[in-house]
C-alpha cells in the first residue's frame, strides 16, 4: 500500500479585497468585497515508501499549500489524504512523531541560541532517548560537516550552515516522511550540491519518503526519479522529469559552427532557426528526421563543429504550465 495517498484534495482561501486610500478604507469597514482563491484543486496522487518525489510548479501554483495540508498545518476544503495511515489534519501525536517539514523560508531554530539548544528541545519534544539522540546527532553533524558549529548562536551562522542545522533539527527523530519546501533556497551552488548529496544519502540509508519542492531544477533532476508538476492548483504532469520533453517536443537542438559565413536563408529548409549570426546557428529540428537532416547539413555547409542536444527540460515544463489536464508518463497519451 502507498505510504501517501491523496484523493481529490482541494483548498480554497477566502479573503477580502483591501482598497487603497482613506475613503475606500472607511468604506471597506462597512462593505467588504470577499474573494475566493482556489489554491489547490482536486489533486490526486499516491507515493510509495522510500520514493523521493519532486514537486514542481510556478510561483503560487499550490505547492506549499499542498505540503501544509499533508503536514496537518492546514485543513483542506475537500478531498482526502492519508499519510502512513493517518489523516494529517487530525494531528495525532503518533503522526507528528513520524514526519517532518522543512521550509527553506522559515526557521524552526532559536536565533539567539546555539543550534545545540534547539536540537535538544526537539529531543525532548520527540522523546528521544539520550543514546539514540547522541548517535543520530553525531551522524548527521558528521554527514553535513557542522560538528564545530553546534555551539554557535544560530544568528551568527551563514545561510548554508543554518540550513544544514534546520535539516538536522527536522531529521533528529528519524521521520518516516519528510516534506522539504525549498530546502536549498538562496544557497550557493556548492552548498546546494552538499545538501543534495546529504538528502540522497539519507534517503538511501533510512528509506524515508520525501516530497521535495524546489525552484532549482538541479535539485529535482538530481534527487527525484518522479516529478509531479502542478499549475494553477492542478496536477499537469506526473512521471519522469526527463520525459517531459518527449511528451511535448519531438525535437532536438542542433548547434552549428561554420568555417565560412552561411546565410540564414540557406538553413530555413532544415528546421526552426533559434539563433543565427552567420558563423554560428542554433536550430530546432524534428527528432524523427534527425539522421537524414544532419547528414544533409554536414554535406552542404562548411561545418567546423556540430552538436546535438536535447531540448532543455525547462522548455518542456514551460509548455506544461500552459496546458491543462493530468499527464502521466506515457508517450501513448500524446
Ligand atoms: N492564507 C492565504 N490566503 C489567501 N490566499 C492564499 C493564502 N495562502 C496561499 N494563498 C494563495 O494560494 C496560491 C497558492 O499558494 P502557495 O503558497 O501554495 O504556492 P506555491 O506553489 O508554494 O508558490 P511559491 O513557489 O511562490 O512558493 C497563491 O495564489 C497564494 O496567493
Amino acid at each position: 500500500m502507498s505510504i501517501i495517498q491523496v484523493e481529490r484534495l482541494s483548498k480554497s482561501f477566502s479573503y477580502y479585497e483591501k482598497e487603497l486610500g482613506f475613503k475606500k478604507s472607511l468604506k471597506n469597514l462597512v462593505k467588504r468585497k470577499s474573494l475566493i482563491k482556489e489554491a489547490v484543486s482536486e489533486i490526486s496522487f499516491a507515493i510509495e515508501q522510500g520514493e523521493m518525489v519532486g514537486f514542481l510548479g510556478p510561483n503560487g501554483s499550490g505547492k506549499t499549500t499542498t505540503l501544509k495540508m499533508l503536514s496537518g498545518i492546514l485543513y483542506p476544503t475537500s478531498g482526502q489524504a492519508n499519510v502512513f495511515g493517518y489523516v494529517p489534519w487530525e494531528r495525532k501525536k503518533e503522526f507528528k512523531m513520524q514526519f517532518s517539514i522543512v521550509m527553506g523560508q522559515k526557521s524552526q531554530l532559536w536565533w539567539d541560541l546555539p543550534a545545540n539548544e534547539s536540537l535538544y528541545l526537539n529531543k525532548c519534544i520527540y522523546e528521544i532517548e539520550d543514546k539514540a539522540y547522541n548517535l543520530v546527532l553525531d551522524e548527521l553533524t558528521e554527514m553535513l560537516d557542522v560538528k564545530d558549529l553546534l555551539n554557535i548562536q544560530v544568528r551568527r551562522l551563514s545561510l548554508g550552515e543554518r540550513m544544514k542545522m534546520e535539516l538536522i533539527a527536522s531529521l533528529i527523530h528519524r521521520p518516516k516522511v519528510i516534506f522539504l519546501d525549498e530546502p536549498t533556497i538562496g544557497l550557493d551552488l556548492i552548498s546546494q550540491k552538499r545538501i543534495r548529496e546529504f538528502l540522497k544519502h539519507y534517503n538511501q540509508q533510512t528509506k524515508a519518503t520525501v516530497i521535495l519542492t524546489s525552484h532549482y531544477m538541479a535539485d529535482i533532476e538530481d534527487l527525484c526519479k518522479r516529478t509531479i508538476i502542478i499549475n494553477q492548483g492542478k496536477i499537469v504532469y506526473d512521471g519522469d522529469l526527463r520525459r517531459v520533453n518527449e511528451l511535448f517536443h519531438a525535437k532536438k537542438i542542433i548547434k552549428l559552427q561554420f568555417t565560412d559565413e552561411v546565410p540564414m536563408q540557406a538553413l530555413i529548409d532544415y528546421g526552426v532557426i533559434i539563433q543565427h549570426d552567420g558563423m554560428n546557428a542554433v536550430m530546432e529540428i524534428d527528432k524523427h528526421d534527425l539522421q537524414r537532416l544532419s547528414k544533409m547539413i554536414l554535406d552542404r555547409f562548411p561545418i567546423l563543429d556540430f552538436t546535438i542536444e536535447d531540448i532543455p527540460v525547462e522548455q518542456g515544463i514551460e509548455s506544461l504550465y500552459q496546458k491543462d489536464g493530468v499527464r502521466h508518463e506515457s508517450l501513448a497519451e500524446v
